[in-house]
């Protein structure tokens, strides 16, 4: 920006199409090369030539779009000092309630210590600066996520510290050495969820390696073999290989019992033959692993398969963005003939429209015995193992989500005017908010109860006692989301229906949080959880 400075007679003089001037927030800007280019129009802007557009500008506009076109700022209105705050890399927002309270200068936590701090200040700088500008852009062309950022994340430890706590932590620096991987809790992992959330993007913010969170985890977990187990380990984390988890099908979603895939053994038991297809299966279409249902003699079983000769995967199309990679994969031995087989480096592009489906095909899936998770007719422990996390996972993200949605509602409705009036100044507004807000907040510490549970708990005590209560808390959260979805739809009117301008957020928002409602076990399977769990624990006298 010019430092040069003007008057406000200065500027009143350049009120034409040869010269078109205005003043925004004591900023002058000349727009007269942008006129045409300008996507509200040119008329509007005519309006305003000379003259201080800074309320015009609020009421229909966002402060980054100034960030964006700083080239027509040209200077400032002498002897005065703009009063409009600008975001900066890592900043926290001054938006009421838009951060969680422990973020919140006037409030004390007793959950959180100084690596806490110190990981969220990193986290929000890095996905200020390097994660939102890459998920806008793949969010809005339908792109899977660049090799290059998940180098990024992996050289920074993000990959490591997605998988949660534990022993793949240890001897890892985190974010350039702000902390170790020993002193890594379920409170750092938390902060890492909810800063990702923050790139604003939901279909990316899926394509992010969503899949490695919830199968990795099998494999670090059951792997029979321990130099097996650290050679995928470090290829994922490396961002080398990507791995995805493959349960659902057409046939069974929450009721994984019911899944139809099958892997027999060979003849010499040292393979399985697996046949079947999965559905809904997030990052499949870039994964170079799958960790898989399958049905043996006895019962179910979890395999890894590499993508190889008769693993087929197929992009769905969802109400989200195809950055999210979601699946419908074929196992069979005979699959498709006459499609281009394509490796999954070869790409990072889905292409949209009706022909945005790629398609590996490739013939015969041998999985070697080794490659089982766990025990054989014993794979139901294997699955369960990691719902709860996963769960939790997905709580921290869409409460964070509905925290931005109720920032932005809180931000648009205090610059907004309507009826020459503030929307704020209209009680059914101030309603509206108070619902939202407290949804978020109500959320936010059920969720830090549960986990400062989780720090003190090991793992198999999580399953027997949080089970319930992590899914009566992902119950609730969508249930609030659904709420904030459409409370702040209703504020934003007709912005909130276009996926561009001021009201992008709560489209998206709107669109796709119903993903979180269905994904990780729908709301009625989780309360239903919930409460069968509570029933097990009444005392058998009557009361
Ligand atoms: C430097 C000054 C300005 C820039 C860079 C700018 C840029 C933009 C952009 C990028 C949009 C697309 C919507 C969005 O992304 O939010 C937009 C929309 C619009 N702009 Fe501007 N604008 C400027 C000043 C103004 C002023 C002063 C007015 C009115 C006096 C105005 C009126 C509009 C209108 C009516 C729309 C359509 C908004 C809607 O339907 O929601 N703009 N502008």
């Amino acid at each position: 920006m010019s430092h040069q400075t003007f008057t406000r007679e200065e500027v009143a003089k350049n009120n034409t199409e040869d010269s078109l001037w205005f003043i925004i927030d004591s900023k002058v800007y000349d727009v007269t090369d942008f006129i045409d280019a300008h996507p509200g129009g040119e008329f509007v802007l005519k309006q305003v030539a000379g003259a201080d557009a800074t309320e015009a500008f609020y009421n229909l506009h966002r402060q980054e779009i100034l960030q964006k076109y700083s080239s027509l700022c040209i200077g400032t209105i002498s002897g005065e000092t703009p009063k409009v705050i600008e975001h900066n890399p890592g900043d926290l927002s001054v938006v009421p309630y838009g951060e969680p309270t422990w973020l919140t200068p006037q409030f004390k936590s007793p959950y959180y210590k100084e690596s806490h701090r110190k990981l969220q200040r990193a986290m929000r700088i890095f996905v200020d600066e390097e994660v939102y500008p890459v998920a806008q852009e793949c969010e809005k062309d339908g792109k899977l996520i660049p090799q290059d950022l998940i180098d990024k994340m992996s050289k920074k430890g993000i990959l490591h510290m997605r998988i949660g706590p534990g022993k793949h932590m240890h001897g890892v620096s985190l974010m350039d050495g702000v902390m170790k991987g020993e002193e890594f809790d379920y409170f750092h992992d938390l902060i890492v969820a909810q800063e990702l959330v923050r790139a604003n993007a939901r279909g990316f913010q899926d394509g992010n390696m969503a899949g490695m969170t919830i199968s990795l985890t099998a494999v670090l977990q059951f792997a029979n073999n321990e130099e097996w187990k650290n050679k995928i380990a470090q290829e994922v984390f490396s961002g080398k290989k990507k791995i995805c988890l493959a349960i659902t099908e057409a046939f069974a979603g929450s009721d994984v019992a019911g899944i139809r895939t099958t892997a027999e053994k060979t003849p010499d038991g040292k393979h399985y033959i697996v046949n079947g297809t999965k559905k809904w299966i997030t990052n499949g279409v870039f994964c170079d692993y799958f960790v898989t249902a399958v049905k043996t003699d006895k019962g179910l079983s979890v395999v890894l398969i590499e993508r190889q000769e008769g693993v087929e995967t197929e992009a769905i199309k969802t109400a989200y963005s195809p950055a999210a990679g979601t699946t419908f994969i074929t196992f069979d031995k005979y699959g498709l003939l006459g499609l281009n087989p394509l490796s999954s480096g070869q790409t990072n592009e889905v292409d949209k429209g009706p022909s945005r489906i790629k398609m590996l095909t490739l013939h015969s899936v041998k999985v070697p015995v080794e490659n089982l998770l766990g025990q054989e007719n014993k794979g139901m422990h294997v699955i369960l193992s990691n719902f709860n996390h996963e769960r939790w996972m997905m709580v921290c993200s869409v409460n964070r989500m509905s925290r931005l949605v109720t920032e932005e509602c809180l931000k648009w409705s205090n610059q907004r005017l309507v009826f020459g009036k503030k929307l704020t100044d209209q009680p059914t507004i101030r309603q509206k908010l108070a619902k939202m807000i407290s949804h978020c907040e109500a959320n936010q510490a059920w969720l830090e109860n549960i986990t400062y549970q989780m720090t003190l708990m090991p793992y198999s005590q999580q399953a027997t006692h949080l089970a319930g209560p992590i899914g009566l808390l992902k119950m609730f959260a969508t249930r609030s989301a659904h709420e904030i979805a459409d409370e702040a739809v209703q504020i934003f009117g007709g912005r909130a229906l276009t996926r561009t301008g001021m009201g992008a957020t709560i489209e998206m928002f709107h669109r796709t949080y119903k993903f979180d409602a269905i994904l990780g076990g729908a709301e009625e399977i989780l309360g239903d959880l919930g409460v069968r769990q509570a029933l097990k624990n009444m005392p058998k006298s009557m009361l």
